[in-house]
């Protein structure tokens, strides 16, 4: 990693020092909508509420930052221009839903430390709480995100889409995210080296905000296609831009092996956001139990995986602020009182 990786990466170290070394993100967005009645069986899938609810979208950025997560992220994993067009959105307003993600998430950020400002609870009569900065991340989902099949859990594009193809496709969404004023862009859920490449290059068209790289993987060495994770980890590690990999939507059973691998790739700083275990039936939109651990058993895991070498945790699909309360709860049990 040469001195331009290094200085970006200090973006993240930066906030991570900012809070005793470590970052709670938030957990599964989609599932918290869902909880709330939202109906997601839709192309869009919890973008829909951008449109529909973005009250709801709001409340949900409000649950999490509440639970003690000091990374959010937007509503915008499946919020895609082309997406919004087969809607029969037109190209503006496509463009306006998507600031709006960045723009509904600044909002819950602002509320809430109104909020703390008069609120007297314990929990918010602990300084470390009420006084921790915020990042506001834009989910970026995958091109498999946007078929709407389950593809971010397959990773198999077909040969016809190539690395520019997957430009093509996400260079607007981002840059429209990146204006609206982002502290982050969260490409998550990465199901392979295709798209992997794809993102270093598209931040390597002049994007200067930081970025994490998360990826989906189906056991402790692989991401959902099959490539290596070291070897996504490595695209990741060269693109200065990044400021963060690791992984996320991914069974928790994996999760300390996939650390093992990816701080052989990089030094930059590791994020895990597991989900329940469970597996994503697409045609059916439902979760069936695996032989993964139920919601908020990984809980007991976090100090584990952090002195495996992780640093921010959170929760993917299937998770709640009830899993994220237990993760800031065991991160917080770890900080020296003041
Ligand atoms: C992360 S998966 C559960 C998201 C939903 C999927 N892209 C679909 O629309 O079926
Ligand atoms: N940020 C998205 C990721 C889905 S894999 C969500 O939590 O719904
Ligand atoms: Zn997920």
């Amino acid at each position: 990693m040469g001195l331009e990786g290094k200085e970006t990466s200090s973006f993240m170290r930066d906030f991570l020092d900012r809070y005793g070394g470590y970052a709670v993100i938030d957990g599964g967005f989609a599932t918290e909508l869902e909880r709330h009645g939202a109906d997601l069986n839709d192309p869009l899938w919890s973008a829909k509420c951008l449109i529909s609810s973005p009250h709801l979208v709001r409340r949900v950025h409000l649950d999490y930052l509440d639970a003690g997560a000091n990374i959010i992220l937007t509503a915008s994993y499946q919020a895609t221009l082309q997406g919004f067009e087969a809607k029969g959105f037109s190209r503006e307003e496509g463009e306006n839903l998507l600031r709006r993600s960045v723009e509904i998430a600044r909002e819950a950020r602002e509320i809430y430390y109104d909020r703390c400002t008069k609120d007297s609870s314990d929990f918010m009569r602990d300084e470390r709480h009420r006084r921790r900065p915020i990042l506001i991340a834009a989910s970026v989902g995958s091109y498999g995100a946007y078929l709407a099949d389950g593809s971010e859990y397959v990773g198999d594009y077909g040969d016809a889409v190539t690395v520019k193809t997957l430009k093509d496709f996400h260079r607007e969404r981002v840059k429209i995210l990146v204006d609206a004023g982002a502290d982050l862009i969260a490409f998550e859920t990465i199901p392979n080296k295709l798209e992997t490449k794809a993102y270093a290059e598209l931040l390597e068209e002049g994007i200067e905000t930081p970025a994490w790289f998360s990826f989906s993987c189906k056991d402790e060495s692989n991401v959902v296609s099959g490539d290596s994770i070291f070897e996504c980890a490595t695209v990741a590690d060269s693109c200065r831009q990044v400021a963060a990999v690791g992984v996320n939507c991914t069974a928790p059973r994996f999760i300390h092996g996939l650390i093992s691998s990816i701080t052989k790739a990089t030094s930059k700083p590791v994020l895990v956001y597991p989900n329940s275990g469970e597996t994503y039936i697409a045609e059916s939109n439902q979760w069936v139990k695996s032989s993964g651990k139920a919601e908020d058993d990984f809980v007991p895991y976090i100090s584990k995986w952090r002195d495996a070498g992780a640093s921010l945790f959170g929760g993917c699909c299937r998770t709640t602020p009830n899993t994220i309360k237990g993760v800031a709860g065991e991160l917080l049990g770890t900080l020296p009182h003041k």
